[in-house]
Order: C-alpha cells, then sequence, then structure tokens
C-alpha cells in the first residue's frame, strides 16, 4: 500500500494525466455479478479480509460481497489530502475486485461521521497546494457519485460539508437517531461557497427548495430534521446502523446488477460529466476563490471559533 500511495497521489494531482474517473464506473463496465445467488451461511459468518492504511480501515465480507470503510483519521475525520488519497486508494482496490458489490461507509471516531473538507488545507497555501487538494476532493466524489458499487452511508455522528458531500453522494444514507448530531452543506457559515457539484449532489437528493434555503443559511440539520427534509432515508439506534446497512445493501444487491447500474448511471451522468468536462476550470476557480484575502481572513476566524468554543 505505501508503495502505491505516492503513484495514485501524483496521478490525482498532475493535471495533464487521464483523470481516474474519466474511466467509466457506473457506466459501461461489464455487471459484477448475477444477484440472488444463494450464499452459504457459513461464508457470511467466517470469510473477512481487512487492509488498513494510516487513515481508513477497509474490511471485506467475502460472502455477501460486503465492504465496510471506516474512517479513522483523528481528532475529527477532516478531508486532508492524505486522507482523500487513502480514500481513493482503497475505494478503487474495492472497485477492482469483483467479489465487492457494495460498501458501507462509516467512522471509526465517536460521535463524528466527517468534520468535512480540513480547513487547514486551505488556509494560507501554495497555488500548486491547492490545486492538488481539490483535484483530491474532486476525485472522491467522482469516484463515489459515479461507483458502479452499491454505497451506503452509515451516519454514526456530525457530518458537516465534505462530510456532508460523501454521505450525499452514496445510493443510501441511514444516520444514528441521536439528535445531537448534524449534517448539512455548512459552507455559508464559513464564508464560502459550496462548489457547483456539492450543489447538484444536494439537489438531487432533496429537491431544489429545500437545497437552496439550506445552502443559502449554510444549514446543520438534526438527525430528525435531516429525515425529515429526506437528506437522509433512515434514522435507527446506533448500535443497530451496521446491520441495517449490510441489510440495505443486501436488500439493492438482490436486483440484477446492469439494470441497478445502468440506472443509477441514467440517474448520475449528467452531474457526473459537467464535472468531468469542467474540471480544469473548477480547480481555477476554487484557486482564485480561496487565495482572496477576504475568504483567508473568513477561515482564520472560523478556525479560531472552532478553538474558543473548546476552551
Ligand atoms: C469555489 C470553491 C469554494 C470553496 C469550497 C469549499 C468547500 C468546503 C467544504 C468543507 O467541508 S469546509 C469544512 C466545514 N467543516 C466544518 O464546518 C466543521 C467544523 N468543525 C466542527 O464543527 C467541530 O469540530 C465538530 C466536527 C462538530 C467536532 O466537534 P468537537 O467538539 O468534537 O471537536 P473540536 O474541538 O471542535 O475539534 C477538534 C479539533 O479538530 C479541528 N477541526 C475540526 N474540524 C476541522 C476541519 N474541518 N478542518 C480542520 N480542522 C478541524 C478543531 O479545530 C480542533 O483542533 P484543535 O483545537 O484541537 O487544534
Amino acid at each position: 500500500m505505501a508503495a502505491v500511495a505516492p503513484t495514485l497521489a501524483r496521478r490525482i494531482a498532475r493535471p495533464g494525466m487521464l483523470p481516474l474517473c474519466s474511466r467509466p464506473q457506473a457506466w459501461g463496465r461489464a455487471a459484477r455479478q448475477s444477484p440472488g445467488l444463494p450464499r452459504a451461511p457459513s461464508l457470511l459468518l467466517t470469510q473477512r479480509r481487512a487492509f488498513s492504511n494510516n487513515k481508513i480501515l477497509v474490511e471485506l465480507d467475502e460472502g455477501s460481497g460486503i465492504a465496510t470503510m471506516k474512517l479513522k483519521s483523528p481528532p475529527v475525520n477532516s478531508l486532508s489530502l492524505d486522507f482523500l488519497t487513502e480514500f481513493c486508494i482503497s475505494l478503487e482496490k474495492l472497485e477492482n475486485n469483483r467479489g465487492c458489490r457494495g460498501v458501507i461507509f462509516t467512522s471509526a471516531i465517536p460521535k463524528i461521521f466527517s468534520s468535512g473538507l480540513d480547513i487547514t488545507e486551505m488556509c494560507r497555501k501554495s497555488t500548486e497546494h491547492y490545486a492538488e487538494f481539490w483535484r483530491a476532493v474532486q476525485e472522491m466524489w467522482l469516484r463515489v457519485y459515479g461507483s458502479n458499487m452499491v454505497t451506503v452511508a452509515a451516519i454514526n455522528g456530525s457530518s458537516p460539508a465534505g462530510g456532508c458531500l460523501l454521505a450525499l453522494s452514496c445510493d443510501y444514507r441511514i444516520m444514528a437517531e441521536n439528535p445531537k448530531f448534524s449534517i448539512g452543506l455548512n459552507e455559508a457559515q464559513l464564508g464560502i461557497v459550496a462548489p457547483f457539484w456539492f450543489k447538484d449532489t444536494f439537489v438531487n437528493v432533496v429537491g431544489h427548495r429545500v437545497a437552496e434555503r439550506s445552502l443559502q443559511l449554510g444549514c446543520l440539520h438534526s438527525a430528525p430534521e435531516a429525515l425529515r427534509i429526506g437528506l437522509v432515508d433512515e434514522l435507527v439506534p446506533e448500535e443497530k446502523l451496521q446491520d441495517k446497512a449490510a441489510a440495505v445493501i443486501a436488500q439493492w444487491l438482490a436486483l440484477p446488477d446492469h439494470a441497478r447500474q445502468l440506472t443509477k448511471s441514467m440517474m448520475r451522468k449528467l452531474v457526473l460529466d459537467r464535472l468531468v468536462a469542467h474540471r480544469e476550470e473548477d480547480i481555477q476557480n476554487f484557486i482564485s476563490f480561496i487565495t482572496k484575502e477576504s475568504i483567508q481572513k473568513s477561515l482564520h476566524m472560523y478556525m479560531e471559533m472552532l478553538k474558543k468554543k473548546k476552551g
């Protein structure tokens, strides 16, 4: 794994390279496996394969074909460049493994699913760094939103901004029914703006009106509110979250893969293609925006506010 990481990091970072996600993902790929094949119960219980790098723990149940990607980057699972690189490598491994047909994303950090993009990656860095970071953010979204596998977010903690985007990019969202956990695209509260593909993903889940209001106000919705507006599909007690996620994936996998994958592609292709076609322009937009002095000040103040809240 360690030997592969720098290569992939370079591939994500180099503007001249074919982006990884220009390869067909949810479309144009052979179906993984016929559905409904009976599986021996003993396999379901025994055959588990785990691999881990620094920030993500991956466990594949070979009996069911369901993997779990556990985010474990303390203190708050912020999406740093290193994290995003590891995330994409892990997901690519699963995508290339024909025995894996579904993935659950969840957190190994109590009370936090992901705190979103690592704000320190967006403060006082070089243009080259911003380009590399933003390409990695795009890559994560392209890979999850365009995945051929069934993807479920088991949201076991708060999930602002980029963390919410990860959940929104899945096929299904189940959240722990703890009213203290919140989720939403709160970028406006930081004085920044969610890019068009964050917005498109959000609109596709909750509809235009709800998305517009929530985005303008930078809302973080409590778990019950998130259910009410359709941002998550269901709430379950935290201890039942993983079992429920696996049950949902099994249900989705009971359908023929090719039909499900082509339908997913039909629903998502337009939005995915829009970013793929404008990837470099989107990176340049990010750089021009984030290097503005007023934006840097806003981010600085926000980080200070987080620190004060703590003290
Ligand atoms: C044209 C393009 C425009 C640009 C578009 C950019 C799109 C941006 C998307 C984003 O995702 S921006 C990030 C938004 N995230 C947040 O607003 C979350 C902020 N964090 C919190 O609300 C809380 O930390 C928490 C996640 C609810 C956890 O609370 P808790 O009380 O458990 O921990 P804290 O003491 O607050 O934090 C611990 C530690 O972690 C640091 N930290 C928290 N979040 C981030 C983060 N996103 N990035 C970097 N660091 C973060 C926090 O400052 C603390 O640090 P220390 O004080 O311990 O050093």
